[in-house]
């Protein structure tokens, strides 16, 4: 079976050949054609569909190698702000390693299936009287005080290592470098990684093309597409709900030699691509997720797509995570009567 990323990439990650590799098999994660989507832009698209790694996100493969690092340093605790997804993989992992996890979330901003998980992991939850950005000031202090403890925000370069090798798999698959890669933005490490990866393979000539990158962020918290932090974030995709990305310039570095873009786009919109991909693709993903495919089909519109572009959109969280916003537009639903004929009215088949 698929042995998790770090055995299936170890030769293009720092990791100690004697080290105990914490692992929950994360990677390998589907890069699904999507016939819709390239119908409706006259591209060849596809989903790299990373809700499907084990604890739902494309933070696994970062905390893979967060955490076997943090083992192999002799720490014995993990720390990070989340607005869900980190805290979810690191409860995961550190509960995986025997060590302590604990989460700093922002009061009231997480999706529930990422709390649920980051509960049933066992990490200790604290909610900080803040936003995100607040959140991670808070983990830099606490962990620069206390040597024991790891902090596993991306800005700690083992996540960057480890998402990197979502641009490995890509390239293996697909047999090439997409001309475009299309991806949410929030606090700036996964576009770095995936820039890191398709450079790394380019350098090495497995690859003989790098893609454009297109970091999408929502337009209520679009810090990289204004140019300056933005104090009070709002966005229902509350994962990439931040005002002040750690990977700042690591991801303006991204958009520029890879001649790439930052958009933003309203919640109208992402709600739009949310729908879209599970509605007519059939992939159930989080509304922040769904960036990446409604920074796409703006960039099509205006050209800066042009069409018979091979295009990858990585949709980086599994929709299960945020089922209130799955059902807020849910229309009311009428019992019916034990009756065949009545099944046969709702189908419309009668
Ligand atoms: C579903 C989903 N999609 C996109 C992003 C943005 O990735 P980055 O630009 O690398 O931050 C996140 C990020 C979440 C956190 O930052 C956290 O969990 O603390 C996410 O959960």
């Amino acid at each position: 079976q698929w042995p998790g990323l770090i055995e299936a990439y170890r030769d293009r990650l720092p990791v100690g050949d004697d080290w105990r590799v914490v692992t929950l098999l994360e990677g390998g994660t589907p890069l699904i054609a999507a016939p819709h989507l390239s119908e409706i832009t006259d591209c060849e698209v596809y989903l790299k569909v990373e809700g499907l790694n084990p604890t739902g996100s494309f933070k696994d493969r970062g905390m893979t190698m967060a955490v076997s690092t943090a083992v192999n340093n002799g720490k014995t605790a993990v720390l990070c702000a989340s607005t869900g997804n980190t805290s979810a993989s690191a409860a995961a992992y550190a509960t995986r390693a025997g060590i302590t996890c604990a989460v700093l979330i922002p009061e009231g901003k997480i999706a529930m299936g990422k709390l649920a998980q980051a509960v049933m992991h066992g990490a200790k939850i604290i909610q900080v009287q803040g936003n995100f950005d607040d959140c991670l000031e808070l983990a830099r202090k606490a962990t620069a005080e206390f040597g024991e403890i790891e902090l596993v925000n991306s800005v700690n370069p083992s996540r960057i290592e480890g998402q990197k090798t979502a641009a490995f798999e890509i390239v293996d698959v697909l047999g090439r470098a997409p001309d475009v890669h299309a991806l949410p933005v929030g606090n700036a490490g996964n576009i770095t990684a995936y820039w890191k990866g398709y450079t790394e393979y380019h350098r090495d000539g497995v690859s003989g093309s790098v893609p454009r990158m297109l970091g999408v962020q929502a337009a209520g918290a679009a810090p990289l597409v204004d140019g300056a932090p933005v104090k009070e974030p709002e966005t229902i995709a509350t994962a990439i709900r931040i005002g002040s990305p750690a990977s700042w310039n690591q991801a303006v570095a991204a958009k520029e030699e890879s001649s790439g873009q930052f958009r933003a786009a309203t919640d109208e919109k992402l709600l739009e691509a949310y729908r879209l991909i599970a509605g007519r693709e059939g992939v159930f993903v989080e509304p922040a997720s769904a960036a990446g495919v409604a920074g796409l089909l703006a960039a099509r519109a205006d050209g800066w797509v042009a069409a018979g572009s091979t295009v990858v959109c990585t949709v980086t969280g599994n929709g299960l995570k945020d089922p209130d916003t799955a059902l807020s537009g849910m229309p009311e639903v009428e019992a019916i009567p034990v009756d065949p004929v009545a099944v046969a009215d709702a189908l419309g088949v009668r």
